[in-house]
């Protein structure tokens, strides 16, 4: 957290200099990390037109709550910005049948990266033609069944894959429409961006050791792939696109490379996902339209510079389209001040944890939280929001003024976790996962349904 609120500081807080910012009022709800039906009613947070304490009793907590309209203006927003190009929705953010229908709804393409993820798309009645399948070690069974549904591009990861998916489509007695991911030497995380000169990871062919190359040659001589284009993911959560413009760049070195040794000009150019959201006060998120004609221009350019005729461009965009629309509602069990040697921190613990949003644990991440089911006039104190997991790490938000009235059996509602909690989750503890509600309108509707004990002890079958 960076920002922290006005008022008395209450007498059992730390000092924590780290919090330091601008002073806010408790119970105000940010519009740029708040998903947009998110307001407050008589002091209780309302998303989506309905009251948090009516979607805790109707669905439990935790739950996350997804607003639907909030969603579908940002894939709208993602589809006109790259009109005359193409915008794939990244499920790994969060995927399920009703959001693969409003995403088709919406007229956008699906990216997804596993055999599950691509069946809930088919059995959604996603277009087949409009998903692109990725993974650095896709399967055969799951190649054949892609390719089986006509899906419409395959992202090459590895020679191995080259072959696997020739003979799969040569079996089947058709063509695959593939692009081929490079690795460009580029690593984008929020402001920064590294570009090296070689890179150690595992998805992709390295540009600079010539693999990509390679990759191009081999899948150009196999009958049944039709090569359409280059694909690079650069990294996630970043806000500006300095980064693009060096892949742009290096992806259309590559382009002429193969203009000039093929003679063939590719289609397709794929710039992947990672715009970032604001997920705390001084977040600063760049806009959609001004990120569209940035990446148009960068690759105009690149291309006129290298002779070459614009290729469409595609995106990939996960965590900008779910992200703000997610909010968790938890219930607070325990409420506990812990003396630190200089001062007081509350752990206020809730009922998930870890189990719904890794990421805190994982990356480090901050999240922004609130006393949801209702205002506070209390002064504010030092919170650590922890979960109800064994291990000590279990934290969903490590810093957050809270008001120091908060007791068990409040709400708290954190924010802009609709991508990669519900998706990365997990049954530690034997804890069931939460449920994927969506708002909208005045009313919820269940899109995942809470997993139970029952279903847990299903899989223990010995
Ligand atoms: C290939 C690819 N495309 C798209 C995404 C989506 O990224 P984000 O959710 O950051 O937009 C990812 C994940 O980082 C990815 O690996
Ligand atoms: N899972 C990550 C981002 C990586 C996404 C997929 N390549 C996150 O939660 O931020």
């Amino acid at each position: 957290m960076r920002a922290h609120p006005a008022g008395p500081r209450h007498a059992e807080v730390l000092p924590a200099s780290h919090l330091g910012g601008p002073a806010g009022d408790l119970n105000a709800l940010d519009p740029g990390i708040w998903p947009a039906g998110a307001t407050r009613v008589d002091g209780v947070l309302h998303l989506g037109g309905v009251d948090v304490r009516d979607l805790a009793a109707e669905f439990g907590t935790p739950a996350i709550v997804l607003d639907e309209r909030d969603f579908r203006a940002r894939a709208r927003g993602y589809a006109e910005a790259f009109t005359g190009g193409d915008v794939f929705y990244a499920g790994k953010a969060f995927l399920s049948r009703g959001v693969a229908r409003w995403v088709a709804e919406e007229g956008l393409h699906l990216d997804v990266c596993t055999g599950g993820e691509l069946t809930v798309a088919l059995t959604a009645g996603f277009p087949p033609e409009r998903i692109a399948l990725h993974g650095n070690n896709k399967s055969t069974a799951e190649l054949r069944r892609a390719v089986e549904a006509g899906i419409g591009r395959v992202v090459i990861d590895s020679f191995v894959e080259i072959v696997r998916l020739a003979e799969i489509a040569q079996q089947a007695g058709t063509t695959v429409q593939v692009l081929i991911r490079v690795t460009v030497g580029v690593e984008a995380h929020t402001h920064e961006y590294i570009a090296t000169a070689h890179e150690d990871q595992k998805f992709g062919f390295s540009l600079s050791g010539g693999e990509a190359a390679e990759a191009v040659a081999r899948v150009l001589r196999q009958p049944g792939l039709e090569l359409v284009g280059l694909h690079s993911h650069i990294g996630s959560q970043i806000f500006d696109t300095s980064g693009f413009e060096v892949s742009a760049h290096r992806l259309v070195g590559l382009l002429r490379q193969i203009r000039d040794e093929h003679d063939v000009e590719l289609p397709e150019i794929d710039l992947g996902g990672g715009l970032g959201i604001a997920y705390v006060t001084g977040d600063t998120p760049i806009e959609i339209d001004a990120v569209a004609k940035e990446l148009r221009r960068i690759v105009e350019t690149e291309c006129s510079t290298a002779g070459l005729a614009l290729p469409r461009i595609a995106v990939e965009p996960g965590r900008a389209i779910v992200g703000p629309a997610g909010v968790t509602l938890y219930e607070v069990g325990t409420v506990k001040p812990v003396d630190t040697g200089s001062g007081t921190r509350t752990y206020v613990s809730v009922d998930g944890g870890m189990s719904d949003n890794l990421r805190t644990a994982l990356y480090d991440a901050e999240y922004t939280c609130v006393l949801a089911s209702r205002a506070s006039t209390a002064p504010p104190m030092l919170a650590r929001v922890v979960g109800r997991h064994c291990e000590s790490g279990d934290v969903v938000v490590k810093d957050v003024w809270l008001p120091s009235d908060t007791v068990p059996g409040d709400l708290l509602a954190v924010a802009a976790t609709g991508a990669y909690c519900r998706s990365m989750a997990s049954n530690y503890n034997h804890t069931p996962r939460p449920p994927v509600v969506a708002v909208a309108d005045g009313t919820g509707k269940v899109l995942v349904r809470r997993e139970t004990e029952d279903d847990l002890m299903r899989l223990d079958v010995g």
